[in-house]
């Protein structure tokens, strides 16, 4: 068994979650990428920055010799280009903020002025900053008042950015919904004004906008919700910024390897399910790992079932002493416990059997819920995969933005944490941080997140990597949902997972 994971170990070496990029969703942006704004593979695509570590990398380009003016010209240049290519010749009402977000807009409106688009230019007030103010110089049109200014087919928000201390003033965020409600097309730039870049909450309401043009890199404004709900499309213009020191990435395909042509069964991964008395969780567990790579899968339940999968080794242990006793198997490559497990004394020592059991571990469900906010109670690596609720239950109150509070959970415990959601954070206690987003909100269905621990389970026996499972289980349970389209019920997403692993097997 440790030769099968060393190999699998060498064939996933670098996890290439973090090379590529795809920093776009959704629908795909053909015209910008192919003009270079978004580089498939550059790490910096995928990085994750806060306003902090944004203005670190701004810095260190300053430092290397560029001047500040000069990479708002180049910011301004590069959103310029992806509203043209976008737009076209469109009339275009630019909004402008004090900081260097309206010193950007400026830019903007003069370069799609110079491509012969009819533009014009709304301020709030003065420009504050040294860049700004020459941006604005710069413009040399009239500046209107945003208050006064007549709607556009075309509406540019670049009232504030990373620099967002509070929410905008009513009349303000009024005006914004309004012009943005009244436009054909609107472009956000950087972040939607009235986003905060890091918490990703709404500081004051924010329209809907159709595109959001990052600069330099991904904030988290762009990934976590409700931020991440306030426009439609998202694409991250290359500014030259370096992300080096990034310290979460957007989660990005995985590629998954065949098995080895001498492969059997077992070195493909044995993956046990510890159920409980709610049958239908575990057997969704059970059945999603069985289509997700594992070479075996046994579900272990109190009662026998006629439920599973042919395929599906079924073992009836009726106490947690049965538990203990099936999983003394060498063979086995990954436990799951806590889909229908219960919270009943009795479950608590099936958990119990499974978490001393010694095995590769992953605990969702009840399973976290009965740990009793004492994660550290868990063997170091196991992969936890809680909700809202269950996250709350296991470690309480902590501070930051949820991909913060994944990170110091994944410390807590030790182990790998799937912080789930629309928005997912995935993190490892050595500070790895990918994050999902833009997944079907079709998967807000009952027994999704059973089938994602059984993903997770199986891709867990296969590579034998905490985090690298936990990610490869998260795309697949994404990529399977969406292939499934609308309106599916967990039993019908199983059905996609062995199309979505095919999508990524070289
Ligand atoms: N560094 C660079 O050269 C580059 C930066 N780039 C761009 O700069 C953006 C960051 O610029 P930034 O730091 O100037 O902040 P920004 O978002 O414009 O707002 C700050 C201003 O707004 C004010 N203010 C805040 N909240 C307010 C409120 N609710 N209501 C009213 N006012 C409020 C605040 O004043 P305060 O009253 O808080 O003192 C301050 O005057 C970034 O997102 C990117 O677009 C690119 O061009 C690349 C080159
Ligand atoms: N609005 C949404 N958009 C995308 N994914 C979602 C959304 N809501 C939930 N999900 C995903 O669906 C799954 C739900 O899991 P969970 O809450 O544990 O459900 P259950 O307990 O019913 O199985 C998770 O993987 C979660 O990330
Ligand atoms: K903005």
């Amino acid at each position: 068994m440790g030769c099968r994971r060393r190999s699998l170990r060498r064939r996933h070496r670098g996890c290439r979650q973090w090379a590529d990029g795809g920093c776009c969703r959704r629908r795909s942006l053909s015209p910008a990428r192919s003009a270079g704004y978004q580089g498939n593979s550059a790490l910096s695509g995928a990085a994750i920055l806060t306003a902090e570590e944004m203005r670190a990398a701004e810095q260190a380009i300053f430092d290397s010799g560029v001047a500040p003016y000069a990479l708002m010209e180049t910011a301004g240049a590069a959103a310029a280009d992806v509203i043209w290519r976008a737009g076209g010749v469109r009339d275009t009402l630019v909004l402008c903020g004090p900081g260097n977000n309206g010193g950007d807009g400026f830019v903007i409106a003069r370069l799609l002025k110079a491509r012969g688009v009819p533009v014009r230019v709304a301020a709030t007030g003065e420009s504050k900053t040294d860049s700004s103010q020459k941006a604005r110089r710069a413009w040399a049109g009239p500046v209107e008042n945003i208050a006064d200014a007549a709607p556009a087919t075309q509406i540019v928000d670049a009232l504030f950015g990373i620099g967002l201390a509070r929410g905008l003033d009513g009349a303000l965020a009024q005006r914004l919904g309004e012009l943005v409600d009244a436009a054909e097309r609107s472009y956000a730039i950087d972040v939607p004004s009235g986003v905060d870049t890091d918490g990703g909450v709404l500081l004051s309401p924010v329209p809907r906008f159709d595109l959001c043009i990052a600069l330099g890199a991904l904030k988290p404004a762009h990934v976590l919700q409700p931020a991440a709900g306030t426009f439609a499309r998202l694409i991250c213009a290359d500014i030259g910024i370096g992300a080096n020191d990034a310290k979460a990435f957007l989660l990005t395909p995985p590629d998954l390897a065949e098995p080895a042509p001498d492969a059997h069964k077992y070195t493909r991964g044995l993956v046990d399910i510890v159920a409980g008395t709610m049958a239908g969780a575990g057997i969704l567990a059970a059945t999603a790992a069985a289509h997700a790579g594992a070479g075996c899968v046994r579900h272990l339940a109190p009662e026998p079932t006629s439920r599973l999968p042919n395929a599906v080794i079924m073992v009836t242990a009726p106490d947690a002493g049965a538990v203990t006793k099936a999983l003394q198997d060498e063979r086995i490559a990954s436990v799951l416990v806590g889909p229908g497990l219960g919270r009943s004394d009795e479950a608590r020592k099936r958990l119990s059997a499974a978490v001393t059991a010694g095995h590769p571990l992953v605990v969702d469900a009840d399973g976290i819920t009965l740990l009793e906010a004492a994660p550290d109670m868990l063997p170091v690596g196991t992969i936890i995969t809680p909700h809202e609720g269950e996250f709350s239950r296991l470690f309480g109150e902590i501070t930051g933005n949820k991909i913060d509070r994944a990170r110091e959970a994944a410390r807590r415990m030790g182990g790998v944490v799937v912080y789930k959601g629309p928005d997912t954070a995935i993190a490892s206690a050595d500070g790895r941080i990918a994050v999902w987003h833009g997944g079907s909100p079709w998967l807000s269905t009952a027994g999704t997140g059973d089938v994602l621990a059984g993903i997770c389970a199986a891709r867990l026996a296969v590579t034998g990597d905490p985090f690298l499972a936990a990610c490869e289980a998260v795309w697949l349970h994404g990529e399977a949902a969406r292939r499934a389209g609308a309106a599916f019920i967990a039993d019908d997403l199983i059905a996609h997972i062995p199309a979505a692993v095919a999508a990524r097997t070289q």
